[in-house]
């Protein structure tokens, strides 16, 4: 799909609404998906798409286990949202046949939130915490003795007279998320038994992905389909599971319900998803690059007012997907379109790829 089949055509400056609004490209999860993403969800480890390694690694851990009888290490899962860390979590519960408790390192400020947690867990519960770098400094520290010693000191009072009060846990197993384990100070990160790292999906998983939440949801998909769809659903299960119910949508208005290649093409087309699973603010910020800047390189500032975004908008939403799709290259002198950004939007680069750009073209 190029530029002109999805973008605006001869405006210079593409101009977005509010590309944030409903974004289906967001790997995060919106109000719809947590309602839906329960029941589509991988119950055990064999029904879990993808991640070999990780299944394989987790596969051994838990069996050894559960043959011990004892509470499984700690688990640390590392990976960009949407990729099935939470799902993952539970399949451990459910494979130790241990209840979990979830919640999140931005939900507890205080070492006090963690200690009422940790307090209430049972021998063997398993706790989930997302985006645990996000956790408070003083709650870190408690959870670093309640991983290795099972015990907490609870402080009762304050200044000079307070008194630390230690509290025997009961063993429990502790699975953290994480979109940047870098950002795990050593002492945390070095309290997991386990570290798994959650990669992109393959195109051939995400159709298998596809394939199984279309059963569950009872929808009608042939495997070209499936195909179309999870070539655009950028690596993550969850994408690609929100494309589904959005070409489901078009199905049943515009057709009798069942999804083939074309009615997922004119479908995921009026959404304004392309073929490489780029959105309108994608195409917008390299649309800019290219026919504004002829192809970089352009500082992020510039290219932000160019677009009508914020730089953080630029920087942080639409690049990280266009730089990993090899499409833009941050430079030391600005962005920088690649001769594939070039090529997926059907225009012709400068000759010799334009200034700064002589490394991308292997000039
Ligand atoms: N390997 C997989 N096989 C099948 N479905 C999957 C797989 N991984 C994720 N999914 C589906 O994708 C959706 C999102 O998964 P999940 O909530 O576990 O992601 P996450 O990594 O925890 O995301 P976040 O970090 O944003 O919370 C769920 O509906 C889940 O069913």
């Amino acid at each position: 799909m190029n530029w002109d089949e999805t973008g605006p055509d001869t405006d210079e400056r593409p101009h977005l609404d509010d590309p944030l609004d409903d974004r289906l490209v967001d790997a995060g999860a919106d109000g719809e998906d947590t309602a839906v993403e329960a029941a589509l969800r991988p119950k055990d480890l064999d029904e879990f798409v993808g991640q070999e390694k990780v299944r394989e690694q987790l596969d051994l851990v838990l069996k050894a286990a559960r043959a011990r009888g004892a509470t499984a290490d700690h688990v640390l899962l590392s990976g960009a949202p949407g990729l099935g860390k939470t799902t993952l979590s539970m399949i451990i519960a459910a494979e130790m046949n241990a209840p979990i408790r979830i919640t999140s390192g931005p939900a507890i400020q205080h070492a006090g939130d963690l200690a009422a947690i940790l307090s209430s867990l049972q021998e063997g519960e398993v706790l989930f915490l997302d985006e645990i770098h996000r956790m408070s400094r003083p709650a870190e520290e408690m959870l670093y003795m309640a991983m290795e010693d099972f015990r907490v000191d609870v402080i009762v009072g304050k200044g000079p007279g307070a008194t630390a009060i230690p509290l025997e846990l009961p063993p429990f197993t502790l699975v953290g998320a994480t979109t940047r384990a870098g950002l795990l100070p050593p002492p945390l990160r070095d309290r997991f038994g386990f570290t798994g790292h959650m990669e992109f999906y393959s195109p051939v998983e995400l159709e298998r992905v596809i394939h199984r939440s279309a059963r569950l949801l009872d929808v009608e998909i042939d495997v070209v389909g499936a195909a179309e769809i999870a070539g655009r659903s950028r690596g993550t299960p969850r994408i690609a599971n929100r494309l589904l119910r959005r070409v489901r949508d078009y199905a049943q208005v515009k057709a009798d319900g069942r999804i083939d290649r074309d009615i997922a093409a004119a479908a995921l087309r009026v959404y304004e998803v392309d073929a490489r699973g780029l959105d309108r603010l994608d195409r917008a910020v390299l649309g800019a690059l290219l026919k504004l800047f002829g192809g970089g390189p352009v500082g992020l500032s510039t290219l932000a007012v160019a677009v009508g975004e914020e730089r953080e908008t630029v920087e942080e939403v639409a690049e990280p997907f266009l730089v990993r799709e090899g499409l833009l290259a941050r430079t030391p002198r600005g962005r920088v379109a690649t001769p594939a950004a070039w090529a997926h939007l059907g225009l012709v680069p400068p000759p010799h790829g334009g200034k700064g750009q002589q490394g991308l073209f292997g000039a």
